[in-house]
């Protein structure tokens, strides 16, 4: 593959880039002899957005893709972290109730890759950090994230309380967490117009960030140990939000 592709697989992944970024793909890779109607709704995706289309062995992918490819692999531009003016554009149009994460100065590109592949798990519809102290979307995030990087958009912004506060104006309910908060992720209610906001590994959320915060909720812990590790608690939290959506 040309140094600067990268690979997104796996069914969910590469029907979202079909369906929410087409244009990044250069050539979308199909195991022969494989069909289902998920790969079918896949080629017909391709089909309309004018996508290449290679039949390969599985061996082919198996060589190339290192990960559970399910027979679908997609040759794609580097993702690249959009704006705040994107971001704007993205939530006028999205039709769904918004879910979204912030990552206030989640600085590993582990844990940011462990976040994009939850939060692409729980449906999140955009991860936001500030462009400072963050994390980049570098090759080793985009392969913890297990190919989440090319399904949910992440955004860098230059100013997070900014951004923070246009949301709340679109009536998005700013959920911050924090260990020593009095009421649990568990009693608060996650069903509506959500962003959950997450500090960074070793100093939590920053002064201005909490400020903008319209609750905070915190996770219980048992043991001797203070905090999680923030990939852990944003899965205990966006999954117990995705919980309560469903009930
Ligand atoms: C390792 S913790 C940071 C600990 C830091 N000393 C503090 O005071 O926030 C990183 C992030 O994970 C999340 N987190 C970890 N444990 C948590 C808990 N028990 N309740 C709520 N959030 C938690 C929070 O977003 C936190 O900012």
């Amino acid at each position: 593959m040309s140094q600067n592709l990268d690979w997104a697989f796996g069914l969910h992944s590469v029907q979202t880039l079909l369906k929410r970024d087409a244009k990044r793909i250069r050539e979308l890779w199909v195991q022969q002899g494989r069909r289902d109607q998920r790969i079918e709704t896949i080629l017909e995706l391709a089909q309309s957005k004018f996508v290449k289309v290679k039949l390969v062995s599985r061996q082919e992918l198996d060589a190339e893709v290192e990960g559970v490819h399910q027979g679908v692999a997609a040759k794609v531009e580097p993702q690249r972290a959009q704006t705040e003016n994107w971001l704007e554009t993205y939530l006028d149009q999205l039709e769904d109730t918004p879910f979204i994460l912030v990552l206030d100065g989640v600085t590993d590109p582990h844990n940011l890759g462990a976040c994009l592949r939850t939060a692409d798990a729980a449906g999140v519809h955009a991860v936001i950090a500030p462009k400072d102290k963050s994390a980049p979307l570098n090759s080793t995030a985009v392969k913890v994230a297990c190919g989440a990087a090319e399904a949910v958009p992440y955004v860098q912004v230059t100013n997070l309380a900014r951004t923070l506060r246009s949301m709340q104006e679109r009536g998005i309910w700013m959920i911050g967490t924090a260990g020593e908060a009095e009421q649990t992720v568990y009693e608060a209610n996650l069903k509506g117009p959500m962003a959950l906001i997450m500090g960074a590994e070793g100093s939590g959320m920053r002064r201005l960030t909490r400020e903008c915060c319209d609750t905070l909720v915190s996770i219980p812990m048992a043991g001797e140990v203070s905090s999680l590790n923030v990939s852990v608690a944003t899965g205990v939290c966006l999954f117990e939000a995705v919980r309560q959506r469903q009930l």
